[in-house]
């Protein structure tokens, strides 16, 4: 390591002092213009970890559903999942280390990790559409070449198109093409095999209106389009041609606010979906004839999929198992439908998606997503070494189509991380094959009436949690005080933690009215406020 390089590139890059960063439920987020230091240091990290892991690292800059003057900026792991959490904390370290020290404390990662520094490095970079994403690009590759790693930059790319690179590149091209051109293929085709029966037969047209939050969804769904243009046609708004990103459209915007988005005609009974920023997230959502605005978050769509992937595991006679993750932030309705009436296994983990995306891994089939939308379906090696197999042994015409079916499903999903393009194509193949309306599919269960609130307090760490996050530890007094009013309402359910990418505490409640539901947010809300340090205005 050539620490006089890197002390003097690193002053090109300097740290605030006194910034102090986390690296928080997706990387580091801020106002872009704290970030510089952090994406040169970033590219220094990644480099040692590339070098630890023999593998390609990714390193994406994007700030998802944060307004556009934040960014921000994550590390992707060899199989396209989340960075290990030993590693999140080497990043706080690093990304904190005041200007002098930094050099000594890359030294430390790198003896603690056992990093072979002769091992070469190889780091794939990508960012979002923001105006600061190119500079600070740029800074991730000042921090991978003063090291003397490779790279290769993607440029303008989604979240996932990323973690699929990642993925591809460090399984020789076995899970695909690490190009654009090589996911779009991949995605396509499976799509195209799933839908292509259905093509034939006198089914209307499908139509889809997307909102894409003004972001880099925009770009990547009109370079796929023409790809699937057979079996599905797209209305893109919120194209980022004029509005700004995220503001008051996406995916985020639409789940938090319960309405619909923006800068999008929507006619009634129109079967209309939002991306986030970055294209990871997806909802469903139609206005029907009264005007009434219908929300099918992730829930809804973890439902309808694992409904699905059940009949055709039924269909072929396989006993592979099927798990349903979820968080706390999961509808009731939800979890009493996937349980009671699919009979099939829930599981709760802590908000983050690398909990959810582990939690899956243990299941043949493991479909996880978060209720705004976040989500994919995992399968294991062997669960998907079967399936194949099934395909080309069945002898049974009707058994063999489902297995091929499912196979065409493991190539539409996204297995690196959620992916709003890939989840979109899986839930239109859904409904073309199984002839559902979007009212349909809403009509699978009612959600309950639910609030979120955020309260702003001193210091948000004071409040621990338990149970997946659905009890408070600290501070004293604060859960008996949850309990207390959670016994007010009826099929009522309130939790509050502390938010990985915002300076605030989240509060959820739900319970029989909407009314009853804010009321109950609104009465926890206080009880934060009271117990846990509240600053500004009383909730
Ligand atoms: C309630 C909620 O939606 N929380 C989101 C949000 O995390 P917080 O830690 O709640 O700020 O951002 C995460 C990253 O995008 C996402 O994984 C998570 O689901
Ligand atoms: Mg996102």
């Amino acid at each position: 390591m050539d620490l006089d390089a890197i002390t003097e590139y690193s002053a090109l890059h300097p740290k605030p002092s006194g910034l102090i960063l986390q690296y928080g439920t997706a990387g580091f987020r801020t106002k872009a213009e704290h970030l510089d230091h952090v994406m040169f240091r970033m590219g220094l990290l990644a480099v040692l970890r590339s070098k630890q892991t023999k593998s390609t690292i990714g390193v994406m800059v994007t700030a998802s559903h944060n307004p556009e003057e934040d960014n921000g900026v994550k590390l992707v792991d060899p199989l396209g999942e989340m960075l290990a959490p030993s590693w999140e904390e080497h990043a706080t370290c690093l990304a904190n280390a005041e200007e002098q020290d930094m050099p000594r404390v890359l030294m430390d990662i790198s003896v603690k990790a056992a990093v072979n520094l002769q091992q070469d490095a190889f780091i794939v970079i990508g960012r979002d559409t923001r105006p600061t994403s190119e500079k600070l690009s740029q800074s991730v590759i000042d921090g991978v070449t003063v090291l003397e790693g490779q790279f290769h930059d993607y440029g303008l790319v989604t979240t996932p198109q990323l973690h699929y690179m990642v993925y591809c590149r460090n399984t020789s091209g076995q899970y695909g093409e690490a190009t654009l051109e090589g996911y779009y293929q991949k995605l396509s085709k499976a799509f195209m095999e799933l839908t292509k029966q259905t093509l034939c037969s006198e089914d209307e047209y499908r139509s889809l209106k997307v909102d894409c939050a003004n972001g880099i969804g925009a770009l990547k769904l009109k370079e796929m389009e023409h790809y699937v243009s057979q079996g599905l046609s797209v209305q893109l708004f919120n194209d980022g041609t004029k509005g700004k990103l995220n503001h008051l459209c996406g995916a985020d915007f639409v789940k938090s606010h319960q309405k619909p988005p923006q800068g999008m005609e929507m006619k009634s009974n129109e079967k209309c979906c939002s991306f986030d920023g970055d294209a990871d997230r997806i909802v469903y959502h139609y206005l029907d004839v009264d005007g009434h605005f219908h929300l099918i978050d992730g829930d809804k769509i973890a439902t309808l999929i694992s409904s699905f992937l059940k009949e055709l595991l039924l269909e072929i006679g396989e006993s592979l198992n099927i798990g349903v993750v979820q968080t706390a932030y999961a509808n009731g309705s939800s979890t009493r439908y996937l349980e009671e009436v699919m009979k099939v296994p829930v599981y709760c983990t802590k908000t983050g998606v690398k909990h959810l995306h582990h939690k899956a891994q243990e299941f043949d089939i493991g479909v996880y997503f978060e209720a705004n939308g976040h989500g994919t379906v995992l399968f294991s090696k062997a669960a998907e070494t079967k399936i194949r197999q099934l395909t080309k042994e069945l002898e049974d015409e009707k058994r063999k189509a489902a297995a091929k079916m499912l196979e065409n499903v493991i190539d539409l999903f996204n297995q690196a991380a959620g992916d709003a393009i890939s989840d979109m194509l899986v839930i239109e193949a859904i409904l073309t094959l199984k002839d559902l309306t979007i009212q349909q599919w809403d009509a699978l269960y009612m959600d309950l009436p639910n609030r979120q609130l955020k309260v702003k307090v001193a210091d948000r760490q004071v409040i621990s949690t338990t149970d997946a996050e659905r009890q408070v530890v600290t501070p004293p007094g604060l859960q008996e005080a949850i309990n207390d009013l959670v016994k007010k309402y009826k099929l009522s359910r309130a939790f509050v933690r502390p938010s990985g990418t915002e300076d605030v505490v989240r509060v959820y409640a739900e319970a029989d009215s909407q009314e009853n539901a804010d009321s109950l947010a609104r009465a926890v809300s206080l009880a934060v406020f009271q117990l846990a340090g509240g600053v500004g205005e009383t909730p």
